[in-house]
């Protein structure tokens, strides 16, 4: 009731609070901090599974079902498509691979955007990546039926049943079953799921290569001519890589398993890896497809259209009389889509719990199971959803929106990694050794000799920075709405009335817009060359992350181009799809400001600040759940450390969580992570549901992630213990304590180092900052995240 009051509270100053909270970002201390409370994830994943983990959820259905569609608008030039479309996932990968490592926290895209540029960002991200994964996971699932039945010798209608339903098909019983059988499976625990995983991975790469072998032998060399379609040309290159990059959707997945896998730094490795490796499997596969294919180069139109559905791999063999292929294709296509199922479900689930976890979506969607240690809500729900609409839905046209929830949401996170590199700013990693590692402003690179020279200020700097990146932004989409505005397009269901007919026979030429787009697009990529030549000159690189990351003489070539090719990508997907995607984001958008907005005020004017220095926040075991101690201490500086008690708020034994190594005294370095270890807490009994932390997941474990010396600490165990997160090898934060006291007892001692007292209850946060100055200079103090102000700004108001 008073979370109803508040929202609606909220609801009615709209005004007010959108510009503030729209942009505000989020630290990673934060991200890692509610990761922390809400429950450890289960480290499940080795290098191989994160492997097998890409590899499946890649090559899912998709190869079977669209590389013959993408062969009819490209011909023999499929083969490009392929290419190019592999070329967009690698590079936009790679830009991905870079902030999976910065930010090992599972709201993968989302928790990116929402860190680098605020909310709103971080909402449409969400909004895309949800997009992308229900609708491909219900093709996905259709795929399964489709494939299955063909497995047991029956036409691809064979499990749909009843009615007529949207798209004119029936209801699809198996797509509707397989996506709930999955999803049960999946609430019994990752470890089955990655289980099966990897086997069917493995499995299906293995009749992949059957299928390519035998394609091989059925091949002719004359049938790659001609190389183009006759009726779409070079730009049916486009259309053929626009679809085919529905094959490589789905990497993002592994991001969303950072906060499972033993070791982040697999992660990158197996996002290049899989997508590599899966490249050159479609490019094997389309090769043998169009190399057993005489091109369709007879005109009628309706012949054309009608070849669109008929080329697929099974037809193509049965042609060159190697029919019991079928089943090898079926076998592979089945096992495809099993993985990518498992994957697909497994990550969309996470980013939904990231954004309910910022009440963003609501926020029962963010409880961690204590057993299974896996969002199982959001999985439910997710489930749930996604099999009535395989079920219901019947069309290819779901793909064009599968890609585009892809490509926004790379889009975002190209840019992303973009503005980290170039935005001087205090940049908070986590290094490989587990420190948070804060690297001060100005140190720039080869670049900052340039700067120095220039004179320029950071603000300069800073606008300059923003100039560059929306001019890039403005090219590349100019570029992709004249290509797609003058580009040869085709829909499914338009038929020329009446037909242009030449001596009898219907002309392919009423397909083509006739325009010469070359000499304009080549104006419009002389533009993005020197807008990126440009930024290399002027904008100096300020930072480069300690863990994985890309070179610095590829910046800012890399996420430039691959900005440019996924915004081309849109422009080149099928048409038909415009006015849904439309559509989506503008319930998107009215949801985030009936709902995700009121409700991330409410979630943050509930935290208690003292003043922007320091708050210290206990939990106590109150009432059978873990709460703020609502008399915790709330210390206002160094000073009042020593010897302050808790009043009495925690209960006996190691229930509380104290954090006063976090924050290393006296160097004036607050990080703003603390506050939001209040904020992830109902601030009393009614505060509804919390997607903060379940009773039974108290334990916060990541040293998986981060390797440490220390043992290994069962997840049962009820205390925060990050000693490895942050080691206390630096010299700086120690830790000992007993849990055999009830009273909390604080000291810090001198220099910056903590020195706990004995009867110390609970574990201890200590987090270091370091200070990296490539220059070699003294350091200048870190600055305080410009976040915390503004937080303390919508609370104070
Ligand atoms: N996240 C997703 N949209 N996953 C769907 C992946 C489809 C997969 N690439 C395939 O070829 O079938």
């Amino acid at each position: 009731m008073r979370l109803v009051k508040e929202w609606f509270a909220a609801l009615c100053s709209t005004h007010s609070i959108l510009p503030r909270l729209a942009f505000r970002r989020r630290t990673l201390e934060e991200e890692l901090q509610e990761a922390m409370l809400r429950g450890s994830l289960r480290k499940t994943f080795g290098g191989f599974d994160v492997l097998c983990l890409g590899l499946g959820v890649l090559i899912g259905s998709g190869w079977a079902q669209f590389t013959g569609t993408a062969g009819v608008y490209a011909g023999p030039a499929l083969i490009i498509s392929v290419v190019t479309s592999g070329v967009v996932a690698l590079l936009a990968g790679i830009c991905y691979a870079e902030l999976c490592v910065e930010f090992p926290v599972s709201g993968g895209a989302f928790s990116y955007v929402m860190i680098t540029f605020g909310e709103l960002a971080g909402f449409l991200t969400v909004a895309s990546l949800v997009l992308e994964y229900v609708t491909g996971m219900a093709l996905v699932a259709r795929g399964f039926s489709t494939y299955l039945a063909r497995l047991f010798n029956e036409g691809a209608a064979f499990f749909r049943l009843g009615p007529e339903t949207v798209g004119g098909g029936q209801y699809d019983v198996m797509a509707l079953s397989i996506v709930l059988v999955i999803t049960a499976v999946m609430t019994l625990g990752m470890r089955e799921s990655a289980f099966i995983t990897t086997y069917t991975t493995v499995l299906k790469i293995a009749l992949l290569l059957v299928v390519c072998i035998v394609g091989f032998t059925a091949s002719q060399w004359s049938n790659m001519e001609p190389f183009l379609s006759p009726a779409f040309e070079e730009d049916g290159i486009f259309l053929g890589a626009s679809i085919m990059f529905f094959s490589y959707v789905g990497f993002d997945a592994l991001g969303m398993a950072a906060e499972e896998v033993k070791n982040i730094n697999h992660i990158p490795w197996a996002i290049v890896g899989s997508i590599t490796a899966s490249g050159v499997l479609y490019f094997m596969l389309a090769f043998c497809l169009v190399l057993m294919t005489a091109p369709n180069i007879s005109c009628p139109y309706s012949e054309y259209l009608s070849s669109l559905r008929r080329l697929n791999f099974i037809t193509v063999f049965d042609a060159v009389d190697r029919g019991y292929m079928a089943y090898v294709v079926a076998a592979a296509a089945v096992l495809g889509s099993l993985a990518s199922l498992i994957v697909g479900l497994f990550s969309v689930s996470r980013v939904v719990m990231a954004a309910s976890r910022d009440w963003l979506l609501p926020p029962f969607l963010a409880r961690v199971s204590p057993r299974t240690q896996t969002p199982v809500i959001a999985q439910l729900c997710l489930g749930v959803v996604i099999a009535v609409i395989g079920m219901v839905v019947n069309n290819n046209a779901m793909v064009p929106l599968v890609s585009f929830g892809a490509l926004g949401a790379l889009w975002l996170v190209c840019n992303a990694m973009m503005y980290r590199r170039y935005i001087p700013e205090v940049q908070v990693s986590v290094t490989r050794h587990g420190t948070i590692k804060a690297t001060s402003v100005g140190h720039s690179l080869w670049a900052a000799p340039f700067r120095l020279r220039m004179g320029f200020s950071q603000t300069t700097q800073k606008v300059l920075v923003w100039v560059h990146m929306l001019l890039l932004n403005a090219i590349c989409v100019g570029l992709a709405v004249y290509y797609q505005v003058t580009a040869t397009q085709i829909e499914d269901e338009y038929v020329p009335d009446p037909p242009v007919t030449v001596n009898g026979v219907e002309q392919c030429e009423n397909l083509s817009v006739e325009v010469n787009h070359t000499l304009a697009t080549v104006w419009w990529l002389v533009s993005w060359f020197c807008i990126t030549l440009s930024m290399q000159f002027w904008c100096p690189l300020e930072y480069e992350p300690s863990g994985w990351h890309v070179p610095r003489y590829l910046m800012p070539w890399l996420p430039s181009t691959a900005t440019l090719l996924v915004v081309f990508s849109v422009a080149a997907l099928p048409n038909s799809g415009y006015w849904k995607i439309g559509a989506y984001y503008a319930g998107a958008l009215v949801f985030y400001l009936l709902f995700s907005l009121p409700m991330s005020y409410v979630k943050h004017s509930r935290v208690d600040f003292v003043d922007d220095d320091y708050t210290v926040v206990e939990l106590a075991f109150i009432e059978g759940t873990w709460r703020p101690a609502r008399q915790a201490l709330m210390l206002t500086g160094t000073t009042k450390y020593g010897g302050a008690s808790t009043g009495g708020a925690t209960s006996p034994g190691n229930r509380s969580i104290d954090l006063k190594g976090f924050y290393p005294s006296g160097s004036g370095a607050v990080s703003p992570a603390l506050r939001s270890v209040e904020r992830g807490f109902p601030s009393g009994p009614s505060g509804g549901p919390s997607g903060a932390m379940s009773p039974a997941t108290r334990s916060v474990d990541l040293r998986g992630n981060y390797p440490s010396t220390a043992g290994a600490t069962s997840p049962g165990a009820r205390s925060v213990d990050l000693r490895s997160f942050y080691p206390s090898s630096s010299g700086i934060a120690r830790i000992s304590g007993s849990s055999s006291s009830t009273a909390m007892t604080r000291g810090i001692g001198s220099g910056g180092g903590m020195t706990p007292h004995s009867g110390t209850t609970s574990a201890v946060l200590p987090m270091v900052l370091e200070h990296t100055s490539p220059g070699g200079a003294n350091p200048p103090p870190a600055r305080t995240p410009p976040r915390a102000k503004s937080v303390k700004s919508v609370t104070s108001s």
